[in-house]
C-alpha cells in the first residue's frame, strides 16, 4: 500500500511519526490525548505485508460456513465468535445490534495453567487448520508485532505524562490483550432508524490499536464530552428521526446540535489508528480522553477492521496517577483493578457474554 500524506481535514486526528525521538513523539501524543483522544501512527515498524496478509486471513475466516463460526462461539473467557447483531454498543439509540460480526482472540493461556482459572484467561478458539492452514501462524505474527508496538506506545504515554518511560511495563507482563477482527455487513446505516455498523461507545480499556481496510466508516465525537446515551444519533443532530445525509460533509465532519460534531476518521494506508479507553481516562483523572466513536456504513460496501485492545494484567491496580491529581483536583474515581473494570463493561454490552463462571471466581470480585 502506498503511503499518503494526511489530508488537511485530519487535523483533529494528527499523524504521529514514531520515527521521531521519543521525547518529541511523547509531546505530540500528549496533545492528541488531551485533544481528540485519537491519533494515527506512521513509521510504526509493522510491515505492510504482514498487515495485508493478516487482513486476507480475516476475510477468509469470516467467509467460513456459519456452522464453523458458530462452533467457535464466544466463551466465558471472552474468546471466540460474536455473530451479527450480538453486540449493542449504544442501546439508547440502536433498534437492533451492530451490523457487524467479530472474533475475539487473546493471549494464549494453556487450559491446565493456574492462570486459566482467572476470568478472561484461557486458550483461544482457532479455526480448523484443515480449512485455514495459515490462519493461526499469520494472526499470531500480527498479534506479536502489535504487542511490540503497544509496548512502545506505553513508553511514549508514560513520557507524555511526565513519568519514567518504563512506568507501565511491569503492569503489562501478563497483559489482557484482545485481538478482534471485525466484519461489517453491506447494510447501509440509518442512525434515525437506530441502525449502526457499531453504535456510539467508548472503548473500555487502556489503548486500542486499530487497522482498517480502505472503506471509511469510523467517526469520532469531537465536542463536549458526552456519554453514548446523550450523544446525538444523526449527522445533524437536529432532525430527530430524519434520515442520515452524507457523513462526508464539509471538512469531513457533520454538525450536531449539541455543540459538537461527528468527524470522519478516514483510512490512511500505512498507519494505525490509536485511541484511548476508559481505563486510561480513569488512570489520568480525566486528563486523557476516552472519546466516543461509532461506525456508520455510508457506502453500502462491506468493511473489515482489526482492533487490538491492549490492557494491563488482570490484577493491575488502576488508581488515579499522582501526577494527574493535586489539592485542587482530587481523584475523581475510586481505585479498581484492570480485570474488574473490563468484566463490568463486557457484561453491560454483550448479549452473549454472561461473565465468568470459574470456580472460585463466581462473583466478579477483585482478585489478588
Ligand atoms: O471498526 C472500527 O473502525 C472501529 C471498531 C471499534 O470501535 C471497536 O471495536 O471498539
Ligand atoms: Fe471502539
Amino acid at each position: 500500500m502506498a503511503r499518503l500524506e494526511a489530508p488537511a481535514k485530519q487535523k483533529t486526528v494528527p499523524i504521529i511519526d514514531l520515527g521521531l525521538p521519543e521525547e518529541e513523539a511523547a509531546t505530540q501524543i500528549r496533545e492528541a490525548c488531551t485533544g481528540s483522544g485519537f491519533f494515527y501512527v506512521s513509521n510504526h515498524g509493522v510491515s505492510e505485508s504482514l498487515v495485508d496478509d493478516t487482513f486476507e486471513q480475516q476475510r477468509e475466516l469470516f467467509h467460513l460456513p456459519i456452522a464453523e463460526k458458530m462452533a467457535m462461539l464466544q466463551n466465558e473467557n471472552n474468546r471466540g465468535y460474536t455473530p451479527f447483531q450480538e453486540e449493542t454498543l449504544d442501546p439508547v439509540h440502536q433498534t437492533h445490534g451492530d451490523t457487524k460480526e467479530g472474533f475475539y482472540f487473546g493471549r494464549e493461556v494453556a487450559a491446565d495453567s493456574p492462570e486459566s482459572k482467572k476470568p478472561l484467561h484461557g486458550p483461544n478458539q482457532w479455526p480448523n487448520p484443515q480449512l485455514m492452514p495459515r490462519y493461526r501462524e499469520v494472526t499470531w505474527q500480527y498479534y506479536e508485532a502489535l504487542y511490540g508496538l503497544g509496548m512502545r506506545l506505553l513508553r511514549l504515554l508514560a513520557l507524555s505524562l511526565g513519568l519514567p518511560a518504563p512506568y507501565f511495563a511491569p503492569m503489562f507482563d501478563r497483559p489482557m490483550v484482545t485481538l478482534r477482527p471485525l466484519h461489517y455487513s453491506g447494510e447501509v446505516s440509518d442512525p434515525g432508524a437506530g441502525v449502526f455498523g457499531a453504535g456510539a461507545h467508548t472503548d473500555y480499556g487502556m489503548l486500542t490499536i486499530l487497522a482498517t481496510d480502505d472503506t471509511p466508516g469510523l467517526q469520532i465525537w469531537t465536542g463536549p464530552d458526552l456519554t453514548s446515551g446523550s450523544a446525538p444519533n444523526s449527522s445533524n443532530g437536529a432532525s430527530g428521526g430524519g434520515r442520515e445525509g452524507s457523513s462526508a460533509g464539509d471538512e469531513g465532519t457533520t454538525v450536531a446540535a449539541a455543540g459538537g460534531r461527528w468527524c470522519d476518521v478516514e483510512p490512511i494506508p500505512g498507519t494505525f489508528i490509536i485511541n484511548l479507553g476508559d481505563m486510561l481516562e480513569r488512570w489520568t483523572n480525566g486528563r486523557y480522553r476516552s472519546t466516543l466513536h461509532r461506525v456508520l456504513n455510508t457506502t453500502g460496501r462491506e468493511r473489515y477492521s482489526i482492533a487490538f485492545f491492549f490492557e494491563p494484567n488482570f490484577e493491575a491496580e488502576v488508581a488515579v496517577l499522582p501526577v494527574c491529581c493535586g489539592p485542587d483536583d482530587p481523584p475523581r474515581y475510586p481505585p479498581t483493578t484492570a480485570g474488574q473494570h473490563l468484566l463490568d463493561r463486557y457484561a453491560a454490552t454483550h448479549a452473549g457474554y454472561h461473565g465468568p463462571v470459574k470456580q472460585g471466581h463466581e462473583k466478579q470480585q477483585h482478585l489478588q
